[in-house]
Formats: C-alpha cells, sequence, structure tokens
C-alpha cells in the first residue's frame, strides 16, 4: 500500500489532533477527579509521546551527527512516553510505581540507538527503535490485562487490544524498513510510516475513549458507594441501609430466618461533644463504628442513623444470641479507651432490642420500621433505667423466647452482665 503525500499529511495531522483531543479530555479528567493518580500520569505521558513523534518523526530522514542526536532522543522521548501510559495504569489500579525501571530502559535503548548511530546504521538504530517502541506497548497491553477486575473486564481488554495493534503498527514498520534494506530503507520509509499510521490513529483512538470510561467508571463506582456510605464512620447511611435492609428482610423471611434489630445510642454524648469538642466526639462515633463493624458478621447491616446514633441488623439471629452479641458490644465500648490525643476517654452506650421470629416476617406481621420503633422505645427504656445498658422491646416473641439461667452461666462473671441481667428480667417481667 502506498500514500500519497497529501493523504500522507491527512492522516498525520488527523493522528495529531486525535491526540490533542485524548490530551484535552484527561486534562478535564483530571480536573474532576484530582485524587485518581491515572489521568496526571496519562497526560504527562501523552505530552511526551506528541513531542517524541514529532521530534523523531521530523528528523528520521536527517543525516549528520547532532541531527542523529536529536532523533534518538526524540524517539526516546516517545518510548518514554508509552511506557508512562503502563505506569499510569499501574498507579490507576493502586499498584507500584515502576518508573525508575522505566527510565533505566528507555536510556539503555537510547544508549544502543547512539551506537548504531555512530556505527554509521541509521536503519539498525530505526529498526532498533521500533522494535523497542512496540515492546513497549505491548508492556501497556500486559499492564492493562493484569489489572483487570470484576465490573472493568471489557475495559481492560479493549485498552490490551488496542496496544497489541499499536505494536503491530510498530513491528509492522520494522520490517517493511527491515525488508527494504540499507540501500532501500528511504523510499520505503512513507509507506512503512502509513501503516505504522494506520494502526496508531485505530490504536490510540481506541485507547484514549478507553481510558476516559475506565475513569468514569470508575468515579460512577466510587459516587455510588459514597452515596450509601456515611464519610465520617464509614458505616451505611440512611439511604444505603433503606436499600440493603429491605433486600435483608426479604431475604430472610423467604430463608425462613429470624431478624434481630438493634438501636445504639452514645451516652451523654452532647457533654462529650461540650467538654471536649466536636472532633473529639467524632473521634467517639468512630471508634464506635469500628467495634460495631469489627463485632458483626459479613451479613450483618450496620448503619448510622444520624447524631450518634446508630443500627445494626442482625439476620439468622435469635433472642439470646442477640443478647450475648449486644451485651459484648455494649462492654467493649464501656472498656474502650479512645485516644484523643490529649488524654484517653471512656464513653458507654445504650442498646435497644427489638426481634422477630421467622413466621412473623412470613406473614409480615411486622417489618423494619416496626421493629426500628419497637428497638427505639426499648432504647428509651434503657436511657431511662440509667443507660449503658440493654434493653429489649417485650413483644410476645420475646417474653416467649426462652432465655434460661444457662445462658448466664455460660458467660458468667461478665462484669457488664449485672445490668443486662436486670435488663431481661425487666423486660421479661412486661415492665418496660
Ligand atoms: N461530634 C459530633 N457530634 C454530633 C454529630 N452528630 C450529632 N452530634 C451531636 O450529638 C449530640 C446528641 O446529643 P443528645 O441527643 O442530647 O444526646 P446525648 O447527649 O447523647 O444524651 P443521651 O442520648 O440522652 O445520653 C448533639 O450535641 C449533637 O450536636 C457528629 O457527626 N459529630
Amino acid at each position: 500500500m502506498t500514500l500519497g503525500v497529501p493523504q500522507y499529511w491527512a492522516l498525520l495531522l488527523a493522528l495529531l489532533l486525535l491526540s490533542v483531543m485524548a490530551l484535552a479530555l484527561i486534562f478535564m479528567l483530571r480536573r474532576v477527579a484530582p485524587e485518581q493518580p491515572g489521568p496526571a500520569v496519562w497526560m504527562r505521558a501523552l505530552g511526551l509521546v506528541l513531542l517524541g513523534m514529532s521530534v523523531a518523526g521530523l528528523t528520521t530522514l536527517q543525516t549528520g551527527w547532532l541531527w542523529r542526536i536529536v532523533y534518538v532522543a526524540g524517539s526516546g522521548t516517545l518510548i518514554l512516553g508509552i511506557g508512562m501510559l503502563a505506569e499510569g495504569l499501574r498507579r490507576f489500579r493502586g499498584g507500584p510505581s515502576r518508573m525508575r525501571r522505566l527510565m533505566a530502559g528507555v536510556l539503555a535503548a537510547a544508549a544502543v540507538s547512539l551506537v548504531l548511530e555512530m556505527m554509521s546504521q541509521p536503519l539498525y538504530s530505526l529498526l532498533w527503535m521500533s522494535a523497542v517502541a512496540g515492546l513497549t506497548w505491548l508492556g501497556v497491553g500486559v499492564t492493562a490485562w493484569r489489572g483487570m477486575r470484576p465490573g472493568f473486564r471489557a475495559i481492560h481488554v479493549g485498552i490490551a487490544l488496542s496496544a497489541a495493534v499499536l505494536t503491530t503498527g510498530w513491528w509492522l514498520r520494522g520490517s517493511f524498513l527491515a525488508q527494504a534494506g540499507p540501500s532501500g530503507w528511504r523510499q520505503a520509509l512513507p509507506e512503512a510510516n502509513a501503516w505504522l499510521l494506520i494502526l496508531s490513529f485505530v490504536g490510540s483512538g481506541t485507547m484514549a475513549l478507553l481510558l476516559v470510561l475506565l475513569v468514569n467508571f470508575r468515579l460512577a463506582e466510587r459516587l455510588r458507594a459514597q452515596a450509601v456510605r456515611d464519610p465520617l464512620t464509614g458505616a451505611l447511611n440512611r439511604r444505603g441501609f433503606e436499600d440493603r435492609s429491605s433486600r435483608l428482610m426479604a431475604l430472610s423471611a423467604q430463608l425462613g430466618q429470624s431478624v434481630t434489630v438493634l438501636v445504639l445510642d452514645i451516652d451523654h454524648f452532647k457533654s462529650v461533644n461540650d467538654q471536649h469538642g466536636h472532633h473529639v466526639g467524632d473521634l467517639v462515633l468512630k471508634a464506635l463504628s469500628a467495634l460495631a463493624h469489627r463485632a458483626k458478621r459479613e451479613t450483618d447491616l450496620f448503619a448510622r442513623l444520624g447524631g450518634e446514633e446508630f443500627c445494626l441488623v442482625l439476620p439468622g439471629t435469635d433472642v439470646p444470641g442477640a443478647r450475648v452479641f449486644a451485651e459484648r458490644l455494649r462492654h467493649s465500648f464501656e472498656t474502650l479507651e479512645i485516644d484523643t490525643g490529649r488524654s484517653f476517654l471512656r464513653c458507654t452506650m445504650s442498646i435497644g432490642v427489638a426481634y422477630a421470629s421467622a413466621p412473623m416476617l412470613q406473614d409480615q406481621r411486622v417489618d423494619l420500621v416496626d421493629l426500628l420503633h419497637q428497638a427505639d422505645e426499648a432504647l428509651y427504656e434503657a436511657k431511662r433505667a440509667g443507660r449503658n445498658r440493654l434493653r429489649f422491646y417485650a413483644s410476645a416473641e420475646v417474653l416467649s423466647s426462652r432465655l434460661d439461667s444457662r445462658l448466664f452461666a455460660s458467660t458468667g462473671g461478665h462484669s457488664g452482665f449485672g445490668a443486662s441481667r436486670q435488663t431481661w428480667a425487666d423486660s421479661a417481667a412486661g415492665r418496660r
């Protein structure tokens, strides 16, 4: 295939325009998502590719020492830019930087090319740099392939394939020049470059689009995750809680599991804020969240309902099980020493518990809203009774649950149990 001069320049111009557009898009992404490390590296990479491509392209056929050195420097810059695209992908997925290794590789490649130039072998220098450029694109493809993760597979495969197209372009160019040999490579250069340009146009256009999509999807994923989480504690916020808890309740009913709901509220939290400052209040909230996150099972839900009030939904947990869990959590928080930076602070919390058996859920005699109200009522009672304790909402199911003395005995001697035994006795006697 041969291209006329106008088509050749049109193709080159189109490729340059495409690169500038990709640069502008990535620049915009960088502004939208400054915390993402990938786009910043890609921007620099594309800048280097454009610079290197222009310098090397304009000096390929030049003779004279100075021009040859400029050509090698241009090719090296181009290869560095390509390698930095892989570096951006690595940083984007949180991997370690390989900049030093890349720099060393580019310097070594440029040194070999320079030696070939000094031996008056410009063709071999050209072939060498084409081979290295193709190999570097291959490295970009391998990095994209390795970074694959669920939900983003198609994009990673696309980037790897685009890199393969670019590798093909460079190696095809090299093979055309090699076939032409030392006497004919100058004449074969336009055709060889035409192949490179066409494949570069396809490969880099697709890759730029996919890189932009990758960052956009990642952003969308982050925003979706943030929309359902409380930023201070990492617990689910009300929206996330409502969404997941309704699914959890439906699933529990389907599986014939009971559900327990715990509402936790830090005692005298206002005075913590007043005495130690809001930032210490925040530390206390975080400490409680960390405890709850550690204590809960994978299937349990933990949410911040607002202020210093949290909620736990425990599927497949009966009354004695919930009691042991809640008491352990209450006790852990009571004994936790929270480092405020100046001193260690201790806080307590009160817990209200509501329970629904599997038949209650299946017959739709109770739903999550009812359970939250019941747990709130029980919480109010726990506060009224002096705080730092649990209270069960005395529904018929709770009252008929057998929590016999063996349970207390099995956890015997635990300092927090006095209050809880009282709590249970209160609830069981219907004296809420
Ligand atoms: N530090 C901090 N404080 C918060 C946050 N959200 C709500 N608060 C504070 O939590 C306090 C809640 O106070 P109250 O509802 O009176 O409850 P309390 O002082 O814990 O009293 P009891 O619950 O009856 O033991 C208020 O002072 C709110 O300003 C937050 O995100 N961070």
